[in-house]
């Protein structure tokens, strides 16, 4: 039976609409593959994105979430400097239950079909040892080898957040200083905990929620930070939010409780609306930093895996973090508009002028 999404053409508004380049849809009856590899945009590199396995309730919303995924990710590689593309995978299915070898071998093949214009890695429901499936059949693929740092993404990560909430202080401060200005940090696992180490090195005054109380308690026992409430986090005052959970959180709910100056986290798509959101923010006079540059870390540790990078030179692109970000913030003040708006268009700007040049050879 034929989808109610593949009716009236809606298949290809979705595409327009996000300007995809290209959609491959991978079915198996062997092995029960259902996937999705959405490429958006190859003018920077090889489209990047990870591999998610998720149960969605119709193919419509796999469509559409594959679809804005892919999208985040060539702007997140755009405005990061990186030259890679924008991808992601989707498989169809319930990560725990209906995963095999066959069936990840099998994704590796569409995948190696798709002759290096598409790269995966982890995701959402995926793990090194699918990676080491995928790797099996295509070197497309970053980690699931013996010299992958994958695990070294969380650090990464965390440090680019931390770069960007140091920009966000210097331009509302004048100072970079995380020396007694309080930061709370909203949900602190892999990339939390580190963040939280980060900054208190630097002797802010920290603290930390969670739904997992037990994890609350342990960080701030190891780390001096403060154990509060995760119900009445956006009640109380501080000089930097820091969501770092759970994407949608900064809706015109909670826009209308936050009583902080600046909201810098790792969650990816923190804006429930971008453009309303990030229009309140600004009415608000709430610095925010887009989340899809200041969470970069997780891309630059895999650009620098494809690219064969040291340590040290990862962490020297996270740390460029900062002056992305102050050039973001710069232009939001100059042009009074939304950081986010900012963002995107010095992203678009960087594809267009580079579209150009590869024009000419
Ligand atoms: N890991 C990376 O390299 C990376 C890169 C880019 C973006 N991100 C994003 O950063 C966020 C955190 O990533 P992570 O790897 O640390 O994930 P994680 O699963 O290790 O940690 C998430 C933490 O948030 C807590 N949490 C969940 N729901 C919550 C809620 N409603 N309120 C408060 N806490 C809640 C969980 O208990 C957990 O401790 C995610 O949105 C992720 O997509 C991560």
């Amino acid at each position: 039976m034929v989808s109610k999404i593949f009716e009236a053409g809606s298949v290809f508004n979705e595409l327009s609409k996000c300007k995809h380049q290209r959609v491959v849809f991978c079915n198996d009856e062997d092995t029960g593959l259902k996937a999705i590899i959405a490429i958006h945009n190859t003018t920077l590199g090889p489209a990047f994105g990870g591999t998610r396995m998720w149960e969605y309730k119709t193919e419509g919303e796999a469509l559409r979430d594959v679809l804005r995924l892919s999208r985040a990710m060539t702007y997140k590689a755009a405005i990061s400097g990186l030259n890679l593309g924008g991808g992601k995978a989707l498989i169809l299915g319930n990560s725990r239950t209906d995963k095999t070898e066959a069936l990840m071998r099998r994704l590796g093949r569409f995948i190696k079909n798709l002759s290096g214009s598409f790269i995966t890695a982890e995701d959402l429901g995926t793990n090194n040892r699918d990676m080491e499936y995928i790797r099996m059949e295509t070197e497309h693929v970053v980690g699931g080898h013996e010299s992958s740092n994958s695990s070294n993404s969380s650090a990464i990560t965390a440090r680019g957040v931390f770069m960007g909430i140091k920009a966000c202080l210097k331009e509302l401060y004048g100072s970079d200083s995380l020396a007694g200005r309080s930061v709370a940090v909203q949900g602190i696992g892999h990339v939390g905990e580190n963040l939280v180490h980060l900054l208190r090195e630097e002797n802010a005054r920290v603290y930390v929620s969670d739904i997992d109380e037990e994890r609350v308690r342990q960080v701030a026992k190891k780390t001096g930070a403060d154990a509060i409430s995760n119900n009445n986090i956006l009640d109380l005052e501080f000089d930097v939010y820091s969501p770092c959970a759970l994407g949608g959180i900064i809706n015109s709910a909670t826009i209308a409780k936050m009583r902080c100056a600046i909201i810098a986290g790792s969650a990816n798509n923190q804006l429930a609306d971008e453009d309303l959101h990030g229009q309140m923010l600004l009415e608000k006079g709430i610095l925010y930093a887009p989340d899809y540059l200041i969470n970069a870390g997780g891309m630059i540790n895999s650009y620098s895996e494809i690219s064969g990078y040291s340590k040290k030179r990862t962490l020297q692109l996270a740390e460029n973090i900062y002056d992305a970000t102050r050039v973001v913030l710069k232009k939001s003040k100059a042009e009074s508009i939304p950081s986010n708006k900012a963002a995107d268009m010095i992203a678009e700007k960087r594809i267009s002028d580079i579209k150009k040049i590869k024009a000419s050879y």
